[in-house]
């Protein structure tokens, strides 16, 4: 995690993931009462043609389905709920081709399953569901005298439904995905939008804003776990120096491999960032006092070694302060002001140096 970051307070992929859930839960309730007013209104036809047989299933799916959108919203959102719903739905859908419904009109409210399913499921699931519903209600159509099949269907009926069930299914699975790709290429967007806001764009370390959030996060968990860190400040020496005598592009040069060098000499857990403009910080998690400041010494001789490297060779130096957090009371405010008191006393102690008590 010593570069960029890209996990915030909040996670755009994960926010996409439960939005998602959330419409299908949505379209699962939709599904339900869309359900529920075709049975009942079938109920109450086959009731006044006198089919009472007929009419106390069609209610009994009726309560079912009812009973599953009152349970659906006083448990509210689980990913359990488009499978419920997706059962109903295909038990009242094999009872309406097997049945004909009133009228063996049964089926012409069964194409409503598809963009149903493609709701519920999303367009690969879905799709493929579909898909096996279509090879089953086929099997189911054409097979001779199928057990169960009350209703009666003419060929031509029969074929057309299955090519208007393939024609929609094919339809729904294409807007389904352009939709899915329209919001594939958002969740990207965001997610690039986000690393750029975390990201210093000279050294590509993260920036304060995300050293922030990491020293948040820190806090968090150490308030759980009973963990410490340690906190690096590091400021260049003499910096207004170097870039009145050799330019600020060179300085901006000498800050990507100061960059470069305390990224290479961290660990991966460890967050590194660009704290302002010629000052570091870095966070050492599970790491105490004595941890951070030998941390600390290796990279400040890390960064004086990189004098050699420019031709001709330039002073080149760093000073530390080193802090750890107290688990129990320290908030980030009073560690990063004890880290910024003793990198100023590194430098009032002639700098290229590091302090940590
Ligand atoms: N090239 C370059 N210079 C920067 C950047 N950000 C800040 N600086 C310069 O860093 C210098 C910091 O100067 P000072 O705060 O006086 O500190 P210093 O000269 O390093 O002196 P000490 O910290 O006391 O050792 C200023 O000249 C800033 O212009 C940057 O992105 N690129």
């Amino acid at each position: 995690m010593n570069t960029a970051h890209n996990n915030n307070y909040r996670d755009p992929v994960r926010e996409a993931l439960q939005l998602e859930l959330r419409r299908r839960v949505q379209a699962s309730g939709y599904m339900l009462i869309f359900s529920l007013a075709i049975t009942g209104a079938m109920g109450v036809i086959a009731l006044t043609n006198g089919d009472l047989l007929q009419a106390s299933t069609l209610f009994g799916v009726a309560t079912l389905i009812l009973g599953a959108y009152i349970t659906v919203n006083l448990v509210g959102p689980s990913s359990k709920t488009p499978l419920l719903v997706g059962t109903l739905l295909l038990v009242l859908y094999f009872y309406l081709l097997l049945s004909g419904g009133v009228n063996n009109t049964g089926l012409m409210w069964a194409v409503m399953l598809v963009p149903g399913f493609i709701n519920l499921y999303g367009y690969k699931a879905g799709t493929a569901t579909l898909v096996a519903i279509g090879g089953a209600t086929a099997l189911v159509l054409f097979y001779p005298d199928f057990p169960g099949m009350t209703a009666e269907y003419d060929t031509a009926y029969r074929a057309r439904f299955i090519a208007v069930f393939g024609a929609l299914t094919a339809l729904t699975a294409i807007l389904d995905s352009s939709r899915h790709q329209t919001q594939q290429m958002l969740h990207t967007l965001t997610q690039e939008l986000e690393n750029s806001a975390s990201t210093d764009a000279l050294t590509g370390l993260a920036n304060r804003r995300e050293a922030y959030r990491a020293m948040h996060e820190l806090e968090r968990r150490n308030r759980h776990l009973s963990g410490r860190y340690t906190v690096l400040i590091g400021d260049l020496d003499n910096f207004k120096t170097l870039n009145d005598n050799y330019g600020h592009a060179f300085g901006d040069r000498v800050l990507q491999d100061v960059a470069e060098v305390l990224r290479k000499n961290t660990r991966t857990d460890d967050i590194v960032a660009r704290w302002g403009g010629e000052e570091f910080l870095i966070l050492l998690p599970n790491t105490d006092l004595d941890g951070g400041g030998i941390l600390a010494e290796k990279l400040r001789d890390r960064v004086e070694a990189l004098s050699q490297k420019y031709d001709p060779p330039v002073k080149i130096s760093i000073s530390f302060g080193v802090a750890e957090g107290d688990p129990s009371s320290a908030t980030h405010g009073q560690l990063l002001a004890e880290a910024d008191a003793r990198m100023y006393r590194a430098k009032d102690r002639g700098r290229n140096r590091v302090v940590a008590v």
